[in-house]
C-alpha cells in the first residue's frame, strides 16, 4: 500500500470534478475562481505521478498564479468571469493581441494556455474512459497530446512532454491514484467528468473564437 499523503496533497477525482461542476453559472459564464480551483485540483494529481512532471506542472502553477494576481488584485471584480475578463481587458487594451508586448500576463493569454490544456484533458480522459484493461495511459496521453496542446508547442516542449509520457504508470495504478474506488466506479465517474468539462471548454472555445483571441502570443 502506498504511503499516506498528506490530505491537502490527497487527489480525489471526485473533488475535481465538484469544482468543474460549478465553473458554469446559470446563463453559462465561466467562474474563473472554480476555473483555477478546478486546475489546482488536476495539478496535485500530476504531482502525485512523480518529479518528471515537475516541468508541466510547473508552468501550471505559474499560469495559475497569474490569474489568482487577477483575481485578488485591485481589478477583481474584472476578473469573476471569464466572460468579464475578455471585455474588460479588451476595452482596456490590456491584452497584446498579435505580438508580445507589454502584457505578457494578461489573464486572457494566461487562460488561453490552459483552455488548451483543457482540450488535452478532455481527449484524454476520453480515451481512458473507453480503454480496455490492458490499454496504455501513455499511449492514450500522446495521441491526446498530439491531437490538441502540441500543436502550440514548439519541439523542445513536444520532446520533453513525449518523455514524460513514457513514464506515466499503467492503467491500473493511474486509476488507483484517481482515489475514486473500483474501475468501474472510475469510468462511470469520468463519464460525468467529461460532459461538464467538455461544456466548460466549449463556452470558452465560442467566447475567445467571437473575439479573434484563439491565437493570443
Ligand atoms: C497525466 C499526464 C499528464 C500529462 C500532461 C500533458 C500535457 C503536456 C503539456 C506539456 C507542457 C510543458 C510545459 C511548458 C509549457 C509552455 O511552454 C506552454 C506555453 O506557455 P507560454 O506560452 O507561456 O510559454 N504552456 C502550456 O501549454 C500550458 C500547459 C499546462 C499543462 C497542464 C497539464 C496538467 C495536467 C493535469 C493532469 C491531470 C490528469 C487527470 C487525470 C484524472
Amino acid at each position: 500500500m502506498a504511503a499516506p499523503e498528506a490530505p491537502e496533497e490527497k487527489f480525489s477525482l471526485r473533488e475535481v470534478l465538484d469544482t468543474f461542476k460549478l465553473c458554469l453559472s446559470e446563463d453559462k459564464e465561466v467562474y474563473v475562481e472554480h476555473y483555477v480551483a478546478g486546475w489546482r485540483g488536476l495539478i496535485k494529481f500530476l504531482n502525485s505521478l512523480g518529479s518528471v512532471f515537475g516541468f508541466i506542472s510547473k508552468d501550471a502553477v505559474n499560469k495559475i498564479k497569474i490569474l489568482v494576481t487577477h483575481l485578488e488584485g485591485e481589478n477583481s471584480s474584472e476578473y469573476v468571469t471569464v466572460q468579464s475578463m475578455v471585455k474588460y481587458e479588451l476595452e482596456n487594451e490590456l491584452v497584446d493581441l498579435n505580438k508580445r508586448g507589454n502584457h505578457p500576463e494578461s489573464g486572457c493569454r494566461t487562460l488561453l494556455r490552459l483552455h488548451r490544456a483543457l482540450r488535452w484533458l478532455e481527449l484524454f480522459l476520453e480515451r481512458l474512459r473507453t480503454s480496455g484493461e490492458d490499454g496504455k495511459t501513455s499511449v492514450m496521453c500522446a495521441e491526446a497530446y498530439n491531437e490538441s496542446l502540441s500543436q502550440h508547442h514548439p519541439w523542445v516542449v513536444r520532446k520533453a512532454a513525449g518523455m514524460a509520457f513514457c513514464v506515466l504508470p499503467g492503467r491500473p495504478a493511474f486509476f488507483e491514484v484517481m482515489n475514486v474506488g473500483t474501475p468501474e466506479q472510475v469510468v462511470a465517474m469520468l463519464g460525468d467528468a467529461l460532459p461538464l468539462i467538455s461544456e466548460v471548454y466549449q463556452v470558452t472555445e465560442e467566447l475567445y473564437a467571437q473575439h479573434n483571441l484563439l491565437d493570443l502570443p
